[in-house]
């Protein structure tokens, strides 16, 4: 090898050892031996993205304009469009490794797989999911993995800053001196100290240089079962989701690529910090959503009241939604008479006799509500019709007398009569989920009868009397619970009009089949979940112009190859249900810490959650070193979690800030002052500041702060107008200097530094409130001031502590 096995060309580094006696090859230097290397991966990644641009670009105006034409340009288009984004996300950083094997071979480690152009097409870059790649992420000197060296690349745009050497192989005489000579840390320890003291920029970005073994191994598990990984805060469970994500993509392209894979995250500001970590990996296949989003044509923005949303968890919903449907296939109490001029006595009547036998069909054909319509609306148009027939008279046999025309001619006339449409209308209503739950949570009745097994507070709770569609997260799975149980509308039918043309089809429609295999209908049997079959077989007929993540966050019925789901502790028992149905292969990874769990219907146990879906069969992998909270924080928070579960620990913080975590007191009117002086002597520190506060102090400290930051006057009390920051907003922008949230809006995000202000009013806000606390304190990366009023609360104890 040509290399070097001397890191500096400039003489030993500080730290070298005693002189060897082996001698070590001559240095080259390098950063200038990997400029080099880089210089060609960054011209072979500018040719490689010109050829691409021309390609796509050629597809622009090109096609026969034949539909197949179209189809094609299309399709190559979004190709060479897709391929051109993914070469513009592998610019930053795009070399960041480099492996020397003992055999001699070496490799360089990057964002994607680079080929040589010309003679026998050498891989010039690998990519870091590819098997090879591997060693570099998890080799240690104990087990080298074939590796003599790894060396650590940072770069600057395009310039090498770095290039620092680790030797693991300490049985070659030649490694072990030059390892001495260097004196290499762990792994990479100077990058990833580097990337963990960057200040934070309110985006997550990804860590592919800087992976850690355990995470690795978790990254690189199978695609097939449920994993789930459990580690306290800050110990990159999102950022392994996520690599987790791109590995999968390239690992199982075809597979993944087509049906999509799923991220499901807490709310919508986490999924715009997290949002460009993947496309940064050169992966779109993605569809990124809240439980609150995961239901199309539908957007859950209202806030729950914890208690409802408790009730609203559980799976004692299930039969409260099926009763619902039920009731609306309820018979009259009393028969319906129809004026109706052919019949017998002018009118027709809708009566036990007729309409039992239909419901009883309609019900044997095991269709979903809104295909078991027609069922009913026939079974009660022939009850009709011989009702009719009955006016003509029967013969000595007892049989009518009418003919199959004068049949027919009946059939026709019930079929155009409006009085009829009216009255059948409302018997076994065409509905959409939508409609059957707002109606349900609008009507006390209608609670009474379908949640007959809840307590009459869980009742109480689920009437909403003021506006019933104003949804909230809780409400997205009962929604989805419900389109289960009704199934779809026909695609001509708007939910407005929705009675009045589909009971016209229905009637169009009343010579189809509708004897139908009950096993044809299983994708929306009344009972059990979405049979991946038909799905599939239904998704290959969709056209496939259109990106996999557009069609499948448009297609409730989508099932993904793949899904990930973020803080999964906070999914409630019903939130379950909704997720499993869009993965019936159970291909998942649930990423979460029991001891954060804030929703009340969360889990506090993965197998008690999981086990109605897969038993004992998912696997669950732990991570146990925070990356993010210094020590000398943990240090603060971790009599928080012994307050939550004596038996849980914290994760190890994997270094410390060499800055002390402190408290103030205040009086509780001068909260906001305090917290607005305390942001004043931070402002000139890089990256980020939080404010944490519970909801109820939201407005006040929310609208000092911007008042102080904007010079703006205020709105609230100074002129009596409502202030702007009575609603918590749902769409803070993270990228700005200061940030006020309430700690659910902070799930997940991290920042440089944290004011927790009034801890005592966060523990008491919820039922979950030491969970709450204990998020608060973690999502700082440096600084840490908790501003409270009275007492410090006695969790909060070692804050008081003097320094050691
Ligand atoms: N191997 C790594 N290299 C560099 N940075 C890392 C690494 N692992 C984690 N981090 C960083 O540590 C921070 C915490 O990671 P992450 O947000 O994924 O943790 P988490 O377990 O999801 O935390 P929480 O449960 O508190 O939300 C992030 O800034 C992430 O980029």
């Amino acid at each position: 090898m040509s290399d070097s096995d001397n890191p500096s060309p400039d003489g030993p580094p500080a730290g070298r050892s005693p002189a060897d006696t082996i001698e070590v090859e001559p240095a080259a230097d390098p950063v200038a031996q990997e400029q080099a290397v880089i210089d060609v991966l960054y011209r072979r990644l500018d040719d490689l993205r010109a050829e691409r641009v021309e390609l796509r670009d050629r597809y622009i105006s090109r096609s026969d304009n034949t539909p197949g034409g179209r189809v094609e340009r299309d399709l190559a288009y979004a190709n060479h469009a897709a391929a051109v984004v993914a070469l513009n996300a592998a610019e930053d950083r795009l070399c960041f490794g480099r492996i020397d094997r003992t055999d001699g071979e070496s490799m360089h480690i990057g964002r994607m797989g680079i080929f040589d152009d010309e003679g026998d097409h050498r891989q010039l870059l690998m990519d870091w999911r590819a098997p090879s790649a591997r060693p570099f992420y998890v080799a240690t000197a104990a087990n080298p993995l074939g590796l003599r060296r790894r060396r650590y690349i940072t770069t600057r745009r395009r310039r090498v800053e770095s290039a620092n050497d680790e030797y693991l192989d300490l049985t070659d005489p030649q490694a072990l001196a030059a390892a001495r000579a260097s004196g290499s840390g762990p792994a990479g320890e100077a990058e990833l100290l580097a990337a963990l003291r960057a200040p934070r920029t309110g985006r997550m970005s990804d860590i592919v240089a800087t992976i850690q073994a355990e995470q690795d191994r978790i990254i690189r598990t199978e695609l097939a079962g449920i994993l789930v990984v459990q580690g306290g805060p800050g110990t990159g469970k999102t950022a392994v989701a996520l690599h987790r994500a791109a590995y999968l993509l390239y690992n199982h392209r075809e597979q993944l690529q087509q049906r999509g894979v799923l991220i499901i995250g807490p709310n919508r500001t986490f999924l715009t910090y997290i949002g460009q970590v993947l496309p940064a990996l050169g992966e779109n296949a993605v569809v990124l959503s809240t439980i609150g989003d995961l239901f199309p044509g539908v957007s859950a923005q209202a806030i729950e009241d914890p208690d409802t949303s408790r009730v609203k968890g559980r799976t004692a919903m299930t039969t409260v939604i099926a009763n619902a449907v039920l009731h609306r296939q309820a018979l009259p109490r009393t028969p319906i008479a129809v004026p109706f001029d052919g019949a017998p006595q002018s009118r027709l009547v809708l009566d036990g006799a007729i309409l039992t036998p239909a419901r009883d069909r309609a019900w044997a054909s095991r269709r979903p509500h809104n295909q078991a319509r027609p069922v009913f609306l026939r079974r009660v148009i022939d009850g009709l019709v011989r009702q009719v027939a009955a006016r003509l008279g029967t013969g000595p046999d007892g049989q009518s007398l009418a003919t199959p025309d004068d049949l027919d001619a009946i059939r026709q006339d019930l079929m155009e009569h409006d009085g009829l449409r009216v009255a059948l209308r409302d018997l076994w209503p065409a509905l959409t989920a939508p409609r059957l739950l707002a109606d349900l949570l609008g009507s006390a009745s209608r609670l009474e009868f379908a949640a007959e097994s809840l307590s009459p507070r869980d009742r109480a709770l689920l009437l909403r009397a003021d506006d019933p569609a104003a949804w909230t997260a809780a409400d997205v799975p009962l929604l989805d619970e419900a389109a289960e149980l009704l199934g779809t509308l026909p695609a001509s039918t708007t939910a407005a009009d929705a009675d009045d043309r589909y009971a016209a089809e229905v009637l169009d429609l009343l010579g189809a089949n509708d004897d139908l295999d009950p096993e044809d209908v299983g994708l929306h049997s009344m009972v059990g979940m979405v049979n991946a079959q038909t799905l599939s077989r239904l998704h290959e007929e969709v056209a496939d112009w259109t990106s996999t993540a557009e069609r499948a966050a448009a297609d409730r019925e989508w099932t993904f190859g793949h899904v990930i789901v973020d803080e999964a502790q906070e999914l409630s028992a019903m939130a379950w249900r909704m997720v499993m149905r869009r993965c019936p292969m159970r291909s998942m990874t649930l990423v979460g810490d029991l001891a954060q769990t804030s929703d009340p219907a969360g889990a506090l146990s993965w197998s008690r959650m999981l086990r109605p879906y897969v038993r004992g069969r998912f696997q669950v992998e732990e991570l146990t070193v925070n990356y993010r909270t210094p020590a000398e924080i943990m240090t603060v928070a971790e009599p928080v979690l012994m307050a939550i579960d004596p038996n849980l620990t914290a994760p190890r913080s994997v270094r410390e800030a060499g800055i002390r975590p402190t408290h103030r007191r205040v009086a509780s009117a001068d909260l906001a002052a305090q917290v607005v002086d305390l942001v004043r002597e931070e402002d000139d520190e890089p990256g980020t500041i939080a404010v944490l506060v519970p909801r109820a102090r939201y407005a006040a400290v929310a609208e000092a702060v911007e008042q102080a930051r904007t010079g703006a006057p205020g709105t609230a009390s100074a002129n009596a107008q409502p202030s702007l920051f009575e609603t918590i907003d749902p769409a803070p922008d993270l990228r700005r200097h200061v940030v006020v949230l309430t700690v659910m809006q902070a799930k997940g995000l991290e920042f440089d530094s944290v004011i927790v202000a009034d801890p005592a009013g966060i523990i008491a806000e919820s039922g979950r409130g030491l969970s709450d606390l204990y998020v608060a304190l973690t999502r700082t990366t440096q600084r840490l001031t908790v501003v409270h009023t009275g007492e410090l609360p006695s969790v909060l104890a070692r804050l008081r502590e003097p320094a050691a």
